[in-house]
């Protein structure tokens, strides 16, 4: 792919690897509608881990799939819980030489599958869920976390969940804020690798694609509060959106290739019909030139090997 003239150039180290690590399994599971992806072990995440230094890749980012869920998702900030002892596994075994970031989002826990706490009208309460954020940000750090993932797209996350790291001496912990969420088909693939029991959908506090100024409010919004990394998703769908933040934004941009993007690719390649290798990382680049200076991808192992 390299080109005397090429302006745009990808390496490993602009690339994240999204990783499940499943509570009570014994084997990594295959997720039917992610070929080449897995549920990891702790023991097969940690080897995983390894595979993205060796790869040079910039970080690794950390999904949990608990075998219990209540209506708090308290095995979030329990530290206990899947996600916190996968994080301290990862930071313990590779720390000094991959970031480790950590999705910070209560859906993975809860039993109603929604991204915070919901009120008694069954809608999700965006200040109650601050706090649960804050429990699980600070679980998070203490875990060792280098980055947190703010995904679940509460108004306010951002600043509440920096000033209860800071309260606890955790300054140096780096705050990656979804800036632009937007509600999407795409996300379908990863309802399935996090074993969500989400009805319905995000709509309320996703955000709307025809709504392109939307982004650049809440870009404005999460610098404000302190945001360190502003991130785009879905990316693909979605450039236009990752350029307009790339151009506004004065620290960077990450745009996160999701799961739906993923599946579409390889499900073409494995009937034959586009080059699996070429597309993804015609896909990949497409993001870089964008804007983005990080892509979080499930490609990104392979397309690290290629590079
Ligand atoms: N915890 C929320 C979260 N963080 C990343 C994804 C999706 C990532 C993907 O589809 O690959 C989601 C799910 C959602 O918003 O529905």
């Amino acid at each position: 792919m390299r080109r005397l003239v090429a302006q745009t150039r990808l390496h490993p180290a602009d690339l994240i690897l999204p990783v499940f690590v499943r509570e009570g399994i014994d084997e990594p599971q295959p997720i039917g509608a992610m070929p080449g992806v897995v549920q990891h072990t702790i023991e097969s995440l940690v080897a995983e881990a390894h595979r993205c230094v060796d790869a040079g890749l910039g970080g690794i980012m950390l999904f949990g799939v608990p075998l219990a869920k209540d209506a708090e998702g308290s095995g979030a900030d329990d530290p206990e819980g899947i996600l916190n002892v996968a994080t301290r596994a990862v930071v313990d075994a590779v720390g000094d030489r991959l970031v480790v970031m950590t999705d910070l989002c209560l859906d993975e826990f809860t039993s109603h599958g929604h991204c915070g706490v919901l009120d008694a009208a069954g809608r999700v309460d965006n200040d109650a869920t601050l706090q649960r954020y804050a429990a699980m940000g600070l679980a998070q750090a203490h875990a060792g976390a280098h980055v947190l993932g703010l995904s679940g797209m509460m108004d306010g996350q951002v600043g509440h969940v920096r000033a209860a790291l800071d309260a606890e001496g955790f300054q140096d912990v780096v705050i990656l804020a979804y800036t632009a969420k937007y509600t999407s088909g795409l996300y379908g693939p990863f309802r399935e690798a996090v074993a969500s029991s989400l009805v319905g959908d995000r709509a309320a506090y996703q955000q709307d694609p025809p709504n392109a100024t939307e982004a650049l409010r809440e870009l404005a919004q999460d610098l404000a509060e302190g945001a360190d990394i502003i991130m785009v998703k879905p990316a693909g769908p979605h450039l236009d959106i990752v350029a307009a933040v790339a151009a506004a934004s004065p620290v960077p941009v990450a745009a996160y290739q999701i799961s739906g993007e993923y599946s579409q690719i390889i499900a073409a390649a494995d009937r034959g019909w586009i080059d699996r290798d070429r597309v993804m990382l015609e896909s990949l680049i497409g993001i870089r030139r964008a804007g983005a200076q990080l892509i979080l991808t499930y490609f990104a192992l392979d397309a690290a090997a290629l590079l």
